[in-house]
Order: structure tokens, then C-alpha cells, then sequence
């Protein structure tokens, strides 16, 4: 049965889940340094507007959707694994808030990929600065509320 299945591949799935979530981090930290150099150096319809647009789409098409998508299964497959989450402590919730915040910040950032597709150049460097703080606050929530399990 599928529960005794999970159980059996519970390291397995739980080193898949952390490949992931490496790969998603990595996306998640670099996305919002590329935005701020391109707006900071570039003006819309130049040929380094184009270059940037196209270093974001790979980054934000081939590496991080599909690493979201990856982290979410693995981490949804260890919820349902028999005896991993205690949901009588706080760190589920804690996590849980943490993995949701982190897929917002994720959706910002696609929104903000299309504002540049769309020649608005409004938000600054310092905004995107600011905004890339978001992702390391959340993962060391996360990471503690895995970890410590409080
Ligand atoms: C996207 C939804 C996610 C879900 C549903 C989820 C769920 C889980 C669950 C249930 C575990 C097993 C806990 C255990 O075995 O002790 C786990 C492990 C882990 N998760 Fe996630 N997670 C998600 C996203 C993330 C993210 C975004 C990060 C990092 C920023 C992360 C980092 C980790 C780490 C490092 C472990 C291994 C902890 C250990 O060694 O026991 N997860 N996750």
C-alpha cells in the first residue's frame, strides 16, 4: 500500500526533496540580482533589455518552476509519510507559513519578469534589493522549523 511505499522511500524522497530545494533557492536568490541590474543598467527595447529578458526566462522556465514543482511534490510525499509530521508542534505550521510565503515571493518575481517583457521599468534597484532579503528570512524559518523541530 502506498503509505508503507512512502515510508520505505522516505530517505530516498527526502534527499530528492532537499536536491530541489537547492536547486529552487538558487533560483529564488540569483532571479532578483538579475532584476537589479537590469534595471539599474539597461532602458527598455535596447539590446541588453533583450539579453537580460532572456537570461530570466531560462532561470525563472528551466531551473525554477520546475524545482518549485519538484520541492512541493517531495515535501507533500513526506507530509503524507506515517510518522514525519507531528502536528501536535508548532514546527509544521511554522514551515508550512515559511513554504507558502517563499512560493509568493516566487510568483512576485515571475510578475515582475513580465513587467519587463512589457517595457515598465518602474520598480528600482533598491526595491529589488530589499525584496531579495525576503527569500534568506524565510529559509532560516524554515530550515529551523525542520530542524529543531520546537
Ligand atoms: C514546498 C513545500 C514544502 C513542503 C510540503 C515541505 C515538507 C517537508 C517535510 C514534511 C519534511 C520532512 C521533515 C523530516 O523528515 O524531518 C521536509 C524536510 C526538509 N525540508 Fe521541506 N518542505 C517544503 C519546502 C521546503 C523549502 C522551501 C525548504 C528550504 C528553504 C525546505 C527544506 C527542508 C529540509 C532542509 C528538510 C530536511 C530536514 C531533515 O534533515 O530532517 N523544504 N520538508
Amino acid at each position: 500500500m502506498i503509505l508503507d511505499w512512502l515510508a520505505d522511500s522516505y530517505l530516498w524522497t527526502k534527499s530528492l526533496h532537499v536536491i530541489s530545494v537547492i536547486a529552487w533557492m538558487a533560483g529564488l536568490f540569483y532571479l532578483p540580482r538579475l532584476f537589479v541590474h537590469h534595471t539599474e543598467q539597461t532602458t527598455p527595447g535596447t539590446e541588453m533589455d533583450g539579453v537580460f529578458q532572456m537570461m530570466e526566462r531560462k532561470l525563472l522556465k528551466l531551473i525554477m518552476n520546475p524545482s518549485m514543482i519538484a520541492t512541493w511534490l517531495f515535501g507533500l510525499a513526506l507530509v503524507l509519510t506515517p510518522g514525519i509530521v507531528d502536528w501536535g508542534s508548532v514546527w509544521p505550521y511554522t514551515k508550512g507559513a515559511g513554504v507558502v510565503a517563499m512560493t509568493w515571493f516566487h510568483m512576485w518575481l515571475a510578475a515582475r519578469r513580465k513587467d519587463f517583457i512589457a517595457g515598465d521599468f518602474r520598480l528600482t534597484g533598491r526595491t529589488y534589493r530589499i525584496m531579495n532579503e525576503l527569500p534568506t528570512v524565510l529559509m532560516i524559518l524554515i530550515v529551523f522549523s525542520v530542524i529543531l523541530r520546537f
